[in-house]
């Protein structure tokens, strides 16, 4: 992925301007930057939800917006939100997400939600999950989906100290792979190899 001289304002504003990143297979890099400096801007940029923006994004050789859709299909976004449905159970909560980008069979959602720490909470509704377990539905999505690159705003949010280094390992596995991860947090990383840091600080 080549994200190429992208500028962003907001109201006028500069928040990041020509920042340039290119990403290979195994590389984890993690976006830096205080409060409001415009790390989710630019995942939201990147992600097609943003038009707000001045420069070039490309994958695999395709410039977007040509190339987004099979950018899109090998890309896992998890936003600052959860984005867990709090009527749905867990189990229904990824089926639905599969059936939106990769199906994926019930015996897999269920490995994903052990995984994760939910064995035993795949029928209860998120509503009567916590903040942290509900985080962790939406961390599950990470072993439901076949994506090279995952896009993850601050994935430890809600996420306690054990889960903290899990969520590192999984990181760890995805890199060693050949996966790629792009990655917003204030929580100083903890990986096998240190990552590539962007910061958007010292636009
Ligand atoms: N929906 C919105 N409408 C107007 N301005 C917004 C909106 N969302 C964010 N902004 C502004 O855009 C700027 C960048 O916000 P952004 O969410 O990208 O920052 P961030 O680096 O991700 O911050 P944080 O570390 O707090 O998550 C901020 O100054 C913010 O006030």
């Amino acid at each position: 992925m080549v994200l190429d001289r992208l500028s962003s304002e907001r109201d006028d504003v500069p928040l990041f301007t020509e920042l340039s990143l290119t990403m290979g297979a195994g590389d984890v890099v993690q976006l830096a930057g205080p409060n409001g400096s415009g790390k989710t801007t630019l995942l939201r940029i990147l992600m097609g939800l943003s038009s707000q923006y001045q420069g070039n994004i490309s994958w695999r050789g395709t410039a977007m917006p040509k190339g987004r859709v099979e950018f899109l299909a090998d890309t896992l976004y998890l936003g600052h939100n959860a984005g867990v449905k709090a009527a749905l159970t867990p189990l229904e909560n990824l089926r639905w997400t599969g059936a939106l980008c990769s199906p994926v069979d019930d015996n897999a959602i269920f490995a994903a939600l052990e995984k994760v720490g939910l064995a035993g909470y795949e029928h209860q509704p998120c509503y009567a999950l916590s903040a942290g377990q509900q985080r962790r539905v939406s961390l599950a999505r990470l072993f439901c989906s076949p994506a090279s690159l995952w896009v993850l705003d601050e994935p430890f949010t809600a996420i306690d100290l054990a889960g903290v280094a899990e969520i590192e390992s999984w990181i760890d596995q995805h890199a060693e792979s050949g996966g790629m991860v792009l990655l917003t947090t204030h929580h100083s990383l903890s990986l096998s190899r240190p990552p590539r840091v962007l910061s958007l600080e010292a636009q």
